[in-house]
């Protein structure tokens, strides 16, 4: 009897690395996990170690393929998705990182943002890759590593070293050093590549004092990319095959592939991203331009809005306000009150992303009465994570120009039914569900089997895409609006109140 054949999907994202088998019905197989670990040096830094991530990501390939009892020949191909703009410079001969990993969270590197903006170059760079000039993006951390690592520069060069995002260094490795790749997706959320020529920047590149020696070679998100090192994958040469950010892998795996598509992923922010087709729309109102992942030779656009605080929230409840002891209890919570009674949290931790982009606003909580009870105060700690997305929405309706009939949701707070409710009736809009939750690993796969022939086109993959559960809107305008108003004047507040940190984040 023959046995099935499986793809496979490594997710490697900012809390952990994942290996996901899934098999031609796009269910998952089985799925390994393993944590890494999160370094702060100075107050705003975050970074990991790129050797450990490699370590975990030959773990969990070993573990998924044990633990399911599955050869390594029953995989037909491999897909990568992973944490965007994290990253790491290596050297070419050693294949040993110069540094840790520098994490898109990371703010060491916003003076470099600064200066640029400084300089006037804001408009250009925004125009030529879709993205604010921020510290958030790979372009500045590159200038950064080169610039304090002791030989770097010279090094670099003198080509001896090599830069990527976490899926150019996964396949670096997984290769045995033979391949020096990334995708459209990553590529564009580096601040150095330009999204409408499809090439690296020489202009940008100049300005940050990058060499191209360094840079990989940019390749669609579904293609054969190289094998995997026999001796990496028990003997086999396993092809990687598709490699997109995580966040785009997403709205692919969610089947978004027509141009109004939109997804909302609830995990630790909340990162929502629109398929705007073949043309790229340049946002006024704070969004970013991004490569959606496609396949073939055409290359779709999206936008994103990218909020900083979601699910993170309902951690602070947990760890830090010891309020609960599971995020899940939170429903209940919010169930057992029949309104949030004008009490708005705005958890603006680490300052407000997008629209807003505000790095040195900080959180604050409006309307509290000596009746203010603990279901209220974490009811509307969820509720805040609904308006953020609004927020979001509403631009992307303004900026977009297009139809949106409903919205798919993935992520871990995406599992919140009243949350879900209260989304659909702040939107006005249908919200539909999945049964597979890991979306974000899925489009890895598809982008993976579709570029080796184990799914043969879109129309494949689309019939495996299953409802779990649809929200619709059940709330009158005047109530929805009252209430929006209500957070609107909020965050207002919030952002007008900066006593003692103007400036202090170096912006
Ligand atoms: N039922 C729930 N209600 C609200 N938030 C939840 C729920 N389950 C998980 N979360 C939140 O979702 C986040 C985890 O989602 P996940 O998609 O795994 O995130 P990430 O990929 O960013 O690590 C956590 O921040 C957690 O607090
Ligand atoms: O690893 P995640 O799921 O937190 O996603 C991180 C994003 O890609 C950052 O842009």
């Amino acid at each position: 009897m023959t046995k099935p054949m499986y793809i496979m999907a490594i997710d490697q994202g900012t809390t952990s690395t994942r290996a996901i088998l899934f098999n031609k019905q796009g269910e998952v197989i089985h799925q390994v996990q393993k944590e890494i670990t999160q370094f702060f040096p100075e107050p705003g830094w975050v970074e990991h170690d790129a050797n450990e991530i490699w370590m975990t990501t030959q773990a969990v390939i070993a573990s998924v393929l044990i633990e399911a009892h599955v050869d390594p020949n029953q995989v037909a191909a491999i897909g990568i998705t992973n944490q965007r703009e994290t990253t790491v410079i290596w050297d070419k001969k050693t294949g040993l990182p110069i540094y840790h990993a520098l994490v898109w969270q990371s703010r060491q590197t916003s003076y470099i943002a600064d200066q640029l903006l400084a300089e006037g170059y804001g408009p250009l760079i925004s125009q030529k890759t879709g993205l604010r000039v921020d510290a958030y993006f790979s372009g500045t951390k590159i200038k950064w590593l080169l610039d304090h690592v002791p030989h770097a520069r010279e090094k670099a060069e003198a080509g001896e070293l090599l830069f990527g995002t976490i899926d150019t260094w996964l396949i670096w490795k997984l290769t045995g050093g033979e391949v020096h790749v990334t995708d459209y997706t990553n590529a564009s959320r580096t601040m150095i590549y330009n999204i409408h020529d499809l090439t690296w920047d020489e202009e940008i590149l100049t300005l940050l004092d990058i060499p191209t020696s360094l840079l990989p070679e940019v390749k669609s998100s579904s293609e054969v990319y190289g094998k995997t090192a026999a001796y990496h994958m028990f003997g086999q040469e396993v092809p990687i095959a598709g490699v997109a950010g995580d966040q785009q892998a997403a709205l692919f795996g969610q089947n978004c592939f027509a141009p109004g598509d939109i997804k909302n992923t609830y995990g630790t922010g909340c990162f929502i991203l629109m398929n705007t087709g073949e043309t790229p729309i340049h946002s006024e109102n704070g969004l970013i331009t991004t490569i959606a992942a496609s396949v073939g030779d055409q290359v779709t656009y999206a936008l994103e809005g990218s909020v900083f605080v979601a699910g993170s929230a309902i951690q602070w409840l947990r760890d830090g306000l010891e309020m609960i002891q599971t995020a899940a209890e939170t429903e209940e919570h919010a169930l057992a009150v029949s309104s949030s009674e004008g009490v708005y949290v705005v958890p603006a931790f680490v300052g407000l992303g997008a629209p807003h982009w505000d790095t040195d606003a900080r959180g604050a909580i409006f309307g509290l009465t000596r009746g203010t009870s603990k279901d209220i105060f974490i009811r509307a700690t969820l509720e805040a994570i609904a308006y953020q997305s609004k927020d979001v929405m509403e631009t992307m309706k303004t900026d977009a120009g297009l139809p949106i009939n409903s919205m798919r949701v993935d992520g871990g707070a995406a599992k919140n039914n009243y949350l879900m409710q209260f989304q659909s009736d702040l939107l006005n809009l249908p919200i539909k569900r999945p049964k597979v939750n890991e979306t974000t690993a899925l489009g890895a796969a598809y982008l993976a089997g579709l570029a080796t022939g184990y799914w043969q086109d879109l129309e494949d993959i689309q019939k495996n895409w299953q409802l779990d559960t649809e929200y619709y809107p059940d709330m009158t305008e005047p109530v929805r609006n009252q209430l929006y108003s209500g957070w609107q004047q909020a965050v207002l507040a919030t952002r007008h109140f900066k006593h003692g940190r103007e400036g202090s984040s170096g912006k």
